[in-house]
């Protein structure tokens, strides 16, 4: 009932902004004098480069609600999965994500232009004629492509955030009319520290040495080179975000750029709507499994900072830095920490403490078992309840579906579960403090009406509220769960905690049996347990009659 209050309000709250659309132009002009940042925007054209991924699609969404007179956001857009770039942007478009916007400005389609690219390869395989649309258009840079996976080969990582970065340099080196590029990194960028500051730190490596080394070397002799390459990086990912950041500043002297460093990005605090997450990637695919009752043990420290940023605080923080990099031209390069745990912390143990709550008020469908997740930092306690509460029951279960003549599918779920897991609790089982001393210095240099419009203050932020909307986003927004099925799912979690206290019942019976039968301790212990009870309730039977 609190959420749903609650989405009532925070709807309520961006209502008056977000109809501008529909006003006249005489009142939007007003609006946007109101707003430095929305007014920047409006006349502008824009570049985003993985605009079809789960931050690029917020940005649109948010940048064509904010500044509906944007004169044009350019994307760059690859085919894939059998899909032409066409097809791609018309799916993309009719998404969820853009519901708001639609409804405010109907043809917001109009003003997205996507440009054929593919970012690993040379020039981004970007046409001549498009190329030079670019270059005599765009005024500002937001970039976003870049693999976000963990286990990325060193090579692919490096073409794709190194190279094709180095790449869209070169591009907006040419730009004419370029304003601000702005470039999103990860505040694990530099996670071989434990203090992060609002600087670029020098590269473990010459970038153009390495680059010419993988272009030239085999595959596996990259893949077994790897570890000795990243040498404290947990990654290919964190590793190559790295390396970028320092090409990104070496080009500070020709144009105005400003770096983004978000740490783990969540569902949605309130834009486009509380909960909104598209993708498994980060904590989703963990919360998930949570919810389903798959996952019943995770590998975190419970007192480690859990820093999570939603993604509309970090779009708002990139929209705001891209109006400040473009108008105010800061002599130095901005980067800005956009992180939680320094001013608003809250840990991996409350997490899971509340991701289970949440999912035992809102249940999701079919669940495999009951929501239950043991947190613990001690590899040796995580392995005994893998083996307990992971292993053990997969086997049950695919032994039955085996018998019923099904194919077994549940551990190789469980292997893929671990495998996600392993590569994830680098981040859980320690904490990084970050200085967001820019992102405080910007926040200084808003407006009110800008503040209120771009809110990245995380001070703001109520925990257990945000995650229960980000759990139901999951539900909603990521399984496709109608929350009128929630009665059912919870008849369902009902039979399963007494198909639980039936199986745990009859195992402890056999187990006693087994016992009894082999020990002369046991049995004395059998004995005496039952005497006990035997007078226990004689006791009782007699002190009731003579109070009759
Ligand atoms: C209760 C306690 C809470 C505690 C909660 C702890 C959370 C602890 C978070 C730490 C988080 C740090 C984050 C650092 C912050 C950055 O800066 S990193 C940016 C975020 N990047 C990531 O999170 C990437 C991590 N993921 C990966 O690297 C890869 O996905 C993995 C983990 C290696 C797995 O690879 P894979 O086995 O090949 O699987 P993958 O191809 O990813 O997925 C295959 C399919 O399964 C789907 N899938 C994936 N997971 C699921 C799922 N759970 N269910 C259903 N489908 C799924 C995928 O969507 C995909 O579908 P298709 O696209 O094929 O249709
Ligand atoms: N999500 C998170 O937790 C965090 C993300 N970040 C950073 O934010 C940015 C966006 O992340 P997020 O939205 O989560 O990532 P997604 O994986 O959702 O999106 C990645 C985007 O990059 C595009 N892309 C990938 N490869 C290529 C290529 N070869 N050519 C052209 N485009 C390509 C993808 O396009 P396609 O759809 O074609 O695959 C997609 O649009 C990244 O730079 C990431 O490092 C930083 C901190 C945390």
């Amino acid at each position: 009932m609190q959420v749903v209050n609650n989405h009532k309000r925070l709807d309520s709250s961006i209502l008056d902004h977000s109809t501008s659309c529909r006003k006249s132009g005489g009142q939007r002009e007003r609006e946007s004098t109101m707003s430095s940042i929305a007014a920047y925007y409006n006349g502008k054209t824009v570049l985003i480069t993985g605009a079809t991924g789960f931050m690029g699609k917020v940005l649109m969404e948010k940048l064509l609600r904010a500044s509906p007179n944007v004169e044009a956001v350019y994307i760059l857009v690859r085919p894939k999965a059998g899909q032409s770039m066409q097809e791609r942007v018309a799916n993309m478009v009719k998404s969820k994500v853009f519901d708001r916007v639609r409804e405010d400005c109907p043809n917001f389609q109009e003003k997205i232009k996507p440009i054929n690219a593919e970012l690993t390869q040379p020039n981004l395989a970007i046409s001549a004629k498009d190329s030079q649309e670019l270059l005599s258009r765009v005024n500002v840079v937001f970039h976003c492509a870049a693999t976000v996976r963990f286990d990325e080969p060193l090579k692919h990582a490096l073409l794709l955030n190194v190279m094709g970065t180095q790449q869209l340099l070169l591009l907006a080196r040419q730009m004419q009319k370029l304003e601000a590029f702005i470039h999103i990194s990860t505040a694990y960028a530099n996670c071989n520290r434990r203090n992060i500051d609002e600087v670029i730190y020098p590269p473990p490596v010459e970038t153009k040495k390495l680059c010419d080394l993988v272009e030239w070397l085999d595959e596996s002799i990259i893949q077994e080179i790897t570890p000795k390459l990243i040498g404290d990086w947990p990654n290919t990912y964190t590793y190559t975000k790295a390396l970028a950041e320092y090409l990104v500043q070496q080009e500070k002297e020709h144009f105005n750029i400003a770096i983004i460093r978000p740490s783990i990005v969540g569902a949605s605090w309130h834009e486009p709507f509380p909960g909104w997450i598209d993708n498994f990637n980060g904590p989703s695919g963990i919360i998930i499994a949570a919810g389903k009752g798959i996952l019943q043990t995770v590998k975190v420290n419970n007192d480690a900072v859990a820093d999570l940023i939603p993604v509309d605080v970090v779009i708002n923080l990139i929209l705001a830095a891209g109006w400040h990099t473009a108008v105010h031209r800061p002599k130095t390069m901005m980067v800005y920490n956009c992180t939680t745990g320094g001013i608003n912390p809250f840990c991996w143990g409350d997490i899971g403490y509340y991701v289970i709550s949440t999912f035992k008020r809102n249940p999701l469908e079919q669940a495999f078992r009951i929501p239950r997740a043991q947190t613990t930092s001690n590899h040796l306690i995580n392995q005994y309840w893998i083996a307990v509460s992971h292993k053990a029951p997969a086997m049950l279960y695919d032994f039955y579906l085996r018998l019923t003549g099904r194919k077994p599918r549940m551990m190789k779920i469980f292997n893929r579960l671990h495998k996600s897991m392993m590569l994830l609790e680098y981040f859980t089982c320690q904490s990084w403090e970050w200085s967001s001393e820019n992102m405080n210095m910007l926040m200084a240099q808003l407006s009110p009406e800008d503040r209120r419009l771009f809110n990245f203050d995380v001070r703001q932020l109520h925990w257990s509220e945000y995650i229960e909307n980000y759990c139901i986003g999951a539900k909603k927004y990521l399984l496709n769960e109608d929350m009128s099925g929630i009665p059912a799912a919870k008849q369902h979690l009902r039979k399963l905690r007494n198909i639980q206290y039936a199986f745990n019942t009859t195992l402890l019976v056999i187990i006693w049996r087994i016992f009894i039968a082999r020990s002369q301790m046991a049995r004395n212990i059998w004995y005496f347990v039952v005497s006990l009870c035997y007078k226990f309730l004689s006791y009782f039977r007699a002190s009731s009659t003579i109070r009759h």
